[in-house]
Parts: structure tokens; C-alpha cells; sequence
């Protein structure tokens, strides 16, 4: 048993919103680890990163990621710093990953300033989008078997590219 699908990528990338169109798209269920993790915490991720801290949501992670890949057999959208987590890019290694890429300004644009994602609460989001697309861009390409640039693209595009992109 494992996803059709596994797709990763910074936020805003629309790994939720991409993921429920290509499970609809295939007829098969979607499934999203960030809302794994809210419901097994009972609480939102910024309130888990409030009270608990990056590192507890991060091994909290790692679990979920790991029941997930094996218990789902649809399309499976991780959090965007899922691929922080070494033993969970080695889990990845025997999947097929789809990496969805965001540039800085889009990415900006799309997240806002939803305070729902922790990482980008700060006072400059720009800046914090940049360090962590530098820091985590090989760590996408490593697991990825598909990577599509979605900025000029509308999620619909981008399912098609999904799709595409594997029959190439
Ligand atoms: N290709 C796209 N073009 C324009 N807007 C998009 C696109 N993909 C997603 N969006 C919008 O960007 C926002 C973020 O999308 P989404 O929540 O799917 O991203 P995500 O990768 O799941 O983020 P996170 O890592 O925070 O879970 C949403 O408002 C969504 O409608
Ligand atoms: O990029 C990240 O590190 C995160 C992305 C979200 O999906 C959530 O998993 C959380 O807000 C952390
Ligand atoms: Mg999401």
C-alpha cells in the first residue's frame, strides 16, 4: 500500500489545493499530514508551535508522515517543511514525489499574511520565505521525482502538469 501522489513543496506552493484536485482528478482520496497533525493535537499548527515548539510539532512530523506513507493510497500533500526531517526523505526515496516550487514574490503573495503559518509570521516574510526556499530547494529536489514551477499557472494548470509531467 502506498499514495499515488506524494507532494511536497514550500508555502503557497498549493500542495493542499493542488492535491484535492489531482485526487478528484483520479478518482482516489486525499489526504493532508498538517491536518493529521491538527486533529491528533487538537489544536491549530501555530497553536502547537506556540505551546510546544517547533522541534515537538517537528518530531510529531515525522510520525504522522510515516503512518501516513504507509496507510494512504491516494494523494498525500506533507507540510512544507516535512523534508527537513532526514529519515522522512529517506521514506520518501521509494515514492513518486511531486515537488510543487513557488518563487519568493508569488509565494509571498499567496501565504499573506494568514497567521496560520507560524514560519511566516514574523516581521518579514519576504526575507523568511527567501531564507527557507535557499535552505530547503535541494532538500525538495532530492526526494522529488516531478517538479513543477507553479507561478504563472493556476492550480487546474498545474494538475494537468502533475499528470503530464509523470507520462514524460
Ligand atoms: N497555482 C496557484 N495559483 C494561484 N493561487 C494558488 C495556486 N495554488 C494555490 N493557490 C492559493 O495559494 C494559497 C495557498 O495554497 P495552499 O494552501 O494549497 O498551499 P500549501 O502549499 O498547501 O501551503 P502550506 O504549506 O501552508 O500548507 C491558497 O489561497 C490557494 O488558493
Ligand atoms: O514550511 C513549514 O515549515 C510549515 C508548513 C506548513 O505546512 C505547516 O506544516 C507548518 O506551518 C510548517
Ligand atoms: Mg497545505
Amino acid at each position: 500500500m502506498s499514495p499515488r501522489y506524494v507532494v511536497v513543496g514550500p508555502p503557497g506552493a498549493g500542495k493542499t489545493t493542488v492535491s484535492e484536485l489531482l485526487a478528484a482528478r483520479l478518482g482516489l482520496p486525499f489526504r493532508d499530514v498538517d491536518a493529521d497533525i491538527v486533529a491528533l493535537a487538537g489544536k491549530p499548527v501555530s497553536d502547537i508551535f506556540t505551546d510546544d515548539g517547533e522541534p515537538a510539532f517537528r518530531a510529531m512530523e515525522e510520525e504522522a508522515v510515516a503512518k501516513a506513507l504507509v496507510e494512504h493510497e491516494g494523494v498525500l500533500a506533507l507540510g512544507g517543511g516535512a523534508v527537513l526531517s532526514a529519515a522522512t526523505r529517506e521514506r520518501l526515496h521509494e515514492h513518486t514525489v511531486v515537488f510543487l516550487n513557488v518563487g519568493m514574490a508569488e509565494g509571498v503573495r499567496r501565504t499573506g499574511l494568514s497567521s496560520s503559518r507560524p514560519l511566516l509570521s514574523g516581521i518579514n516574510p519576504r526575507a523568511t520565505f527567501k531564507a527557507l526556499l535557499d535552505a530547503r530547494l535541494p532538500l525538495y529536489r532530492e526526494v522529488a521525482t516531478i517538479e513543477v514551477l507553479t507561478d504563472s499557472l493556476d492550480p487546474e494548470q498545474v494538475t494537468d502538469a502533475v499528470i503530464e509531467g509523470e507520462q514524460a
